[in-house]
C-alpha cells in the first residue's frame, strides 16, 4: 500500500476548507503504486483522488505535470484533471508534503493483461503522443540514460545482495546500451510509465477490452517516442513466468501504428531502447528494494524480474530476433 504520509481528520477538514467540493463522505489509502501516497476521496460534489507527492517528485515540476495533464486532456486524451480551490490554485499543501486533488477515472487496470488489453494499449500510448504535441514546455528524463550510471553508483553498496555479480553484470549491460543508444529519433511527451496499473479499461462484455483512460504522469518527460513503446513491450508482452510473448509485442505494435506508425529507424531501434527501459525499471526497483523507508505502507517490487527481461532483449540484436 503506497501511504508514506498519513493524514488526520483535521488536517483533511481544513484542506478541505480550500475548495468547493462540498461536505466529506468518505476517505482511505489506496493500497497500490510506489511512488506517491494516494487517498480515494469521496465528497458530497463526487469521487476524487488525493495525492500528496513524496520520494522521486520535484516540487518545483509539479506545474508542469499537472499542466500536461490538462493539456492532454484538452486534445481529449482521457486523464484525471487536477482540481483548483477557491483561489484557483491545484497545487497545495498538505500534512507537509505538497499535495493535489484530481479527478477519479473510472475503470479498472488489468491484473493479468491478455493479447485483446494490448492493441487498445498501443492505441492509447500512440494517442497519447499526439496529444502531447503542442504542449510548449520540455521535461528532461530525470531516468533517462544520462541518470542510469549514477543511479547504478547508488545501488551498488547493496546490489549484490539481491544477487551475486548482479552490479557487474549492470556495468557490462549498461556500457553497451550507452553505446548503441540511438540519436536523432522523433521525440515529444512520453508516459516513461505506461505500466498495465496505470491503463484503466471498461469491462466489456464482449471481452473487447476497451481503454478508459490513462493516469500516474509523474515520470512523464520529453523523451524518445518509441522509448515509450519500448517500455511497454517490457511492461505488456511478458508473461508470469517471464517468457516474452511475441504476440502481445505484435499486438502493442499493431495498435500503436493504427494511430502513429513507427518508421524503419524506430522499429529498427527497439531492441536497444527495450535494454534501457528493462535498466531503467531494474535500477529504480533496486534503489528501493534497499532504501524503502521502513514504515512505509508499500509493496516492493521485485528488481530481477526486469533481470530476465534485460537478458532477453541483450539476446538478440534485431527486433526481428524477437518474432516482431
Ligand atoms: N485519477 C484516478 N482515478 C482512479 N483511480 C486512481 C486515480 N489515480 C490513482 N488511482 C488509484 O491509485 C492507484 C495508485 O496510483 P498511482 O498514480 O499509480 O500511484 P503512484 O503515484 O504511487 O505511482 C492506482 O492504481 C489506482 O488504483
Ligand atoms: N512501474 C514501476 C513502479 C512505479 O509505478 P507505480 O505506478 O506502481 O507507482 C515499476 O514497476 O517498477
Amino acid at each position: 500500500m503506497a501511504v508514506y504520509t498519513e493524514v488526520s481528520d483535521e488536517a483533511l477538514r481544513a484542506f478541505l476548507a480550500g475548495y468547493d467540493l462540498g461536505g466529506l463522505v468518505a476517505f482511505r489509502g489506496i493500497a497500490e503504486g510506489v511512488e506517491n501516497s494516494n487517498y480515494a476521496l469521496r465528497t458530497t460534489g463526487g469521487d476524487f483522488i488525493l495525492t500528496l507527492y513524496e520520494r522521486r517528485v520535484d516540487p518545483a515540476e509539479l506545474p508542469w505535470f499537472l499542466g500536461l495533464m490538462r493539456h492532454l486532456a484538452a486534445r481529449g486524451l482521457a486523464c484525471p484533471q487536477p482540481v483548483a480551490g477557491r483561489d484557483g490554485e491545484a497545487l497545495r499543501e498538505l500534512a507537509g508534503r505538497p499535495a493535489a486533488i484530481c479527478t477519479f477515472l473510472p475503470g479498472v487496470w488489468p491484473r493479468r493483461p491478455s493479447v485483446a488489453h494490448c492493441a487498445p494499449l498501443g492505441g492509447a500510448l500512440a494517442a497519447l503522443h499526439a496529444a502531447g504535441e503542442g504542449f510548449p514546455a520540455e521535461r528532461a528524463n530525470a531516468l533517462g540514460p544520462a541518470g542510469w550510471a549514477p543511479l547504478l553508483e547508488r545501488c551498488r553498496p547493496n546490489g549484490d545482495t539481491v544477487q551475486p555479480g548482479l552490479c557487474a553484470e549492470l556495468d557490462g549491460h549498461l556500457a553497451a546500451i550507452l553505446r548503441d543508444w540511438p540519436q536523432g529519433l522523433p521525440r515529444g511527451h512520453i508516459h516513461a510509465d505506461l505500466f498495465p496499473d496505470n491503463v484503466f479499461f471498461l469491462p466489456d462484455p464482449e471481452r473487447r477490452p476497451r481503454v478508459s483512460g490513462l493516469i500516474d504522469f509523474y515520470f512523464a518527460c520529453t523523451d524518445i517516442l518509441a522509448y515509450d513503446v519500448a517500455i511497454c513491450l517490457n511492461a505488456w508482452c511478458f508473461e508470469p513466468d517471464l517468457a516474452f510473448n511475441v504476440t502481445k509485442a505484435r499486438a502493442v505494435l499493431a495498435g500503436y501504428s493504427r494511430v502513429r506508425p513507427l518508421s524503419a529507424a524506430e522499429m529498427a531501434a527497439l531492441p536497444v531502447l527495450c535494454r534501457g527501459a528493462a535498466v531503467r525499471f531494474l535500477l529504480t526497483r533496486l534503489y528501493d528494494w534497499a532504501n524503502t523507508p521502513a514504515g512505509a505502507m508499500v509493496t516492493r517490487k521485485d528488481p530481477l524480474e526486469y533481470l530476465r527481461r534485460l537478458r532477453f532483449f541483450a539476446a538478440a540484436e534485431e527486433v526481428s530476433a524477437y518474432g516482431i
